[in-house]
Order: C-alpha cells, then sequence, then structure tokens
C-alpha cells in the first residue's frame, strides 16, 4: 500500500470508528429522534394515515367508551407500545391533576389541545359546573381532539376551538363568557408561551391565585418564559423536574406560577 491509501484507509477507518462510538454514546437520543420524528414520518406513508389517525382508531378499538380513565390509560398504552405522541403524559398528567384537585377551577384554558389527551386529564375532574376551552390552531388535531373528548364523554365540559392561541385569548371575554381564567395550561409552541402570557395579562384574564401551568420549560424549552415568570412579582414559581413524555431516558420540566399580582 502506498503512503495515500494508507491515510485514505486510516481516515475512513477512524471514521468509522467515530461515527460507531458517538451512534453508542448517543443511541438514547437516536432512539428517542427515531420514534418521536422519523418513523411516524415512514408510517404516514405507507399507510396513508397519520400518526393522530391512527391513535384515534387504537383509541376507539381498545378504549372503554365515555370512560375517561380508560381513555388516558389506551393513549398511554399507545403512546408506549405502538407510537410516541407529544400528550403531557403521566408524570407531569400527575402534576396537572393534583392542580386540579387542590384548585377546583371553575373556568380553565389550555393552549395547545394536540389530541385531547391533557384536555381529558383536566375536564375529568371539573366539577359539573366548570369547564375547559382548549386551543389547538391545527384543524387536523381540533378534528381528532373533539372525536377523543367525545369518546371519554367530555364534550359538556370541553370546547375545542381551532384558531390561533392570541386570537381566541382576545375573544375570551366578548366571545366565551369568560370573566377569569382559574387555570392556563401552556402547551403549544414553546415560543409563543411569552406572547400569549403577556395578552393573558393584558386582557386582565388572571385573579389572584390563577395557576399558570407551563410544560416543557426544559426540553424543548420556552424562550425568555422562565426569565419572565420568575421575574415577574406577579407570579410565585415553582419548578418541577420530570421526564420528558413517554421518554425516561429525557428530563424536562414543568413550571406552576400561582398569580399574585393586581386583578
Ligand atoms: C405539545 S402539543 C399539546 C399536547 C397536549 N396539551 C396534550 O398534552 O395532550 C402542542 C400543540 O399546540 C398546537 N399549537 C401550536 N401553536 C398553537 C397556537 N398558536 N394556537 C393553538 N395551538 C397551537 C400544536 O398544533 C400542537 O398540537
Amino acid at each position: 500500500m502506498d503512503s495515500t491509501t494508507t491515510a485514505l484507509v486510516a481516515a475512513v477507518t477512524g471514521a468509522v470508528t467515530t461515527a460507531t462510538a458517538y451512534a453508542y454514546y448517543q443511541r438514547d437520543w437516536l432512539k428517542d429522534q427515531w420514534l418521536a420524528f422519523i418513523s411516524p414520518v415512514i408510517y404516514n406513508f405507507l399507510t396513508g394515515t397519520t400518526r393522530e389517525q391512527r391513535a384515534l382508531k387504537y383509541l376507539k378499538e381498545h378504549a372503554r367508551e365515555g370512560d375517561p380513565d380508560s381513555v388516558l390509560a389506551t393513549f398511554d398504552e399507545f403512546c408506549r407500545t405502538q407510537e410516541w405522541a407529544m400528550n403531557a403524559a403521566e408524570e407531569k398528567g400527575e402534576i396537572l391533576d393534583e392542580i386540579v384537585r387542590e384548585l377546583q377551577p371553575t373556568t380553565c384554558l389550555e393552549l395547545g389541545t394536540y389530541c385531547g389527551y391533557s384536555a381529558v386529564r383536566i375536564a375529568r375532574q371539573l366539577s359539573p359546573s366548570a369547564r375547559l376551552i382548549t386551543v389547538e390552531v391545527n384543524p387536523d388535531y381540533a378534528a381528532v381532539a373533539r372525536e377523543v373528548v367525545k369518546l371519554a364523554g367530555l364534550q359538556d365540559k370541553i370546547e375545542v376551538i381551532n384558531v390561533d392561541s392570541a386570537d381566541v385569548i382576545r375573544e375570551l371575554k366578548q366571545t366565551y363568557d369568560v370573566t377569569k381564567l382559574d387555570l392556563v395550561f401552556l402547551d403549544h409552541w414553546k415560543y409563543l408561551y411569552i406572547r400569549d402570557i403577556k395578552i393573558i395579562e393584558e386582557e386582565k384574564l388572571l385573579k389572584k391565585g390563577s395557576v399558570v401551568f407551563a410544560d416543557n420549560v426544559i426540553i424543548p424549552g420556552a424562550p425568555g418564559y422562565l426569565e419572565y415568570i420568575r421575574g415577574s412579582k406577579d407570579y410565585k414559581s415553582t419548578f418541577y423536574s420530570v421526564h420528558f413524555e413517554y421518554m425516561d431516558d429525557m428530563r424536562d420540566g414543568v413550571e406552576k406560577s400561582v398569580y399574585v399580582g393586581d386583578e
């Protein structure tokens, strides 16, 4: 072998070894990317359906109609055994459950419905006179969410609105007959948390004791949100370190902020 060939073989061997070592050490990350983003695209292409449609089909086949707990457990099962989906999932869901149990909210707003998992989670614990308005900008997701809500038997408690969150917040008082919000769940696109909490404040929708609960403040993170909410004298915030949805090897965080400002 001449010196050029030797150098080439050494470079290729080095590159392959480095790539293999990198893939080995990043195997959890690679597995997560595969589950969350790559495999759905392939399944969608092969089946002509979307992950959300497949989830709905699974729920209709396996969950007990009119039983929110069964719908949630079946959705968790789908995400753990079939395909990953961006639901708040069990661990964050239990924190949300505790907030709803303690707060006993009358009027709740969720930004980011997706397939309705967290909406069902919240609404199943609401008192008969309470309601949840949940906002989803994607019409396909909103359509699936309405079916999931119906399957859980919660259609009288949950209103799924298919509009951009900012537009709904500005219309809450006029169009949706909301005076104040007891609970706000921020779970839409993360860069919008800061925009929308400011609109909620401008619209004077919070009262003393209202809770703003924000998901995914670490992964992927909500730019500017934590700095804003923790730096404001109007909130008392608590951070919870939790696992990222359905990924037991990845840590995320949620932030609960109690409004203590002027009404
Ligand atoms: C993480 S998912 C929500 C998951 C859901 N809360 C659950 O746990 O079941 C985020 C959703 O927010 C929606 N979204 C993003 N930007 C939005 C906006 N400006 N207004 C309403 N929905 C939005 C996305 O389409 C997506 O379905």
